[in-house]
């Protein structure tokens, strides 16, 4: 379990890291998504005791990364976005080392170092020197010297960065492979990677926690009755007024006309509420003949720019569903020099 209350990072002025605060418990696979620059890879190197915090909490099954480093480690298993691999050993040689750095006991080194490769599905390639390796299979070296000796926590950043998409499937099904007895975090800019793998999605820009909830009900939240698609046979003003008129239409827009009958246009209902009902009822009311209802299902990426685009708006969207939604911000950024 990992316990993050209130962490702040800061580069000088800059604030990469903003009050964040969230739990990751046992046994999920757990994503981190948000923009380039959002503070993942700062949140991910300040977990795994890499970076030191400005202020805040961390604690991995009860120990404080900063006060307890040594047992907190112990439980973590990193892969950071550029893995720390010695190109001039062998894949034994150098999960070996990682063995030893990672204070294995002696007698079951070769045992932990066989099963991590037997995992990552890099057995074959054993005696092969790192740098003659294809990019895929160097990324399942960083993996394996990140499960060696069985941490209970992996964390992956940026797993498929620049992998081919052969590459990236099985990258994806070796950390659901993992995901079965570990509990894994990973983040990534790419909402299809985190939602293909992930039972847990928390959205983060500019440091903040913008969402968090399961997957599950991300998607859910996504579809339903929010937008509507409809076609209808009738008069094009007068239906566009009637449907403006009902008092939990947030927004009506008209769309391209597939037959000059019909009238064809998305209704946006108000935070929370169906309009399918009223629909239908001032449709019997004014003759008009519904050809075509359909729910307009958001993508996950439609939620996540709505959430990391809009500049200094505080609101509260779906609290029903536990969506937690914070101000946030989103902006092209520039890496500055120093801490
Ligand atoms: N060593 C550093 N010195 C100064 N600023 C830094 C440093 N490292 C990161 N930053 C800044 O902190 C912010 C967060 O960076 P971080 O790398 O954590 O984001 P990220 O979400 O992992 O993005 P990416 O996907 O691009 O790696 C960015 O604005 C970045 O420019």
């Amino acid at each position: 379990m990992i316990e993050i209350s209130h962490l702040v990072k800061k580069y000088g002025d800059h604030i990469a890291v903003n009050d964040l605060t969230l739990t990751v418990e046992p046994g999920k696979i757990y994503g981190f998504l948000g923009p380039n620059g959002a503070g993942k890879s700062t949140t991910m190197n300040i977990i795994t005791g890499y970076l030191g915090a400005t202020s805040g909490e961390v604690k991995i099954n009860g120990f404080d990364i900063f006060a307890q480093p040594e047992e907190a480690k112990k439980c973590v298993g990193y892969l950071p976005e550029i893995p720390p691999l010695y190109v001039d050993m062998t894949v034994r040689e150098y999960l070996n080392f990682v063995a030893e750095l990672k204070k294995l006991e002696k007698g079951r080194r070769n045992k932990y170092v066989e099963e991590a490769m037997e995992t990552t599905g890099i057995t074959a390639q054993q005696s092969r020197l790192i740098r003659n390796l294809s990019k895929g299979y160097r990324q399942r070296v960083g993996f394996a010297q990140a499960v060696l000796g069985y941490p209970e926590i992996i964390i992956l950043d940026e797993p498929t960065v620049g992998l081919d998409p052969k590459q990236i499937i099985e990258i994806r099904d070796l950390i659901k492979e993992l995901g079965k007895n570990h509990t894994v975090i990973l983040s990534s800019h790419i909402l299809s990677e985190i939602s293909a793998v992930c039972d847990h999605i928390f959205i983060i820009s500019k440091g903040k926690l913008v969402a968090g909830d399961s997957t599950e009900n991300l998607m859910k939240q996504m579809s339903g009755a929010q937008e509507i698609e409809l076609l209808i046979k009738g008069d094009n003003a007068a239906v566009q007024e009637t449907f403006t008129g009902i008092a939990e239409v947030e927004k009506c827009i008209p769309l391209e006309q597939k037959d000059e009958a019909c009238v064809h246009l998305n209704l946006i209902a108000k935070p929370g509420m169906d309009i399918r009902e009223q629909v239908f009822a001032s449709c019997v009311n004014h003759g008009f003949v519904i050809l075509q209802m359909n729910p307009v299902s958001k993508s996950l990426e439609d939620v996540f720019l709505e959430l990391t685009e809009k500049e200094g708006t505080q609101k509260e969207v779906l609290p029903e569903k536990k969506l937690h939604f914070v101000k946030s911000h989103f902006g092209k950024e520039s890496k500055e020099d120093g801490e």
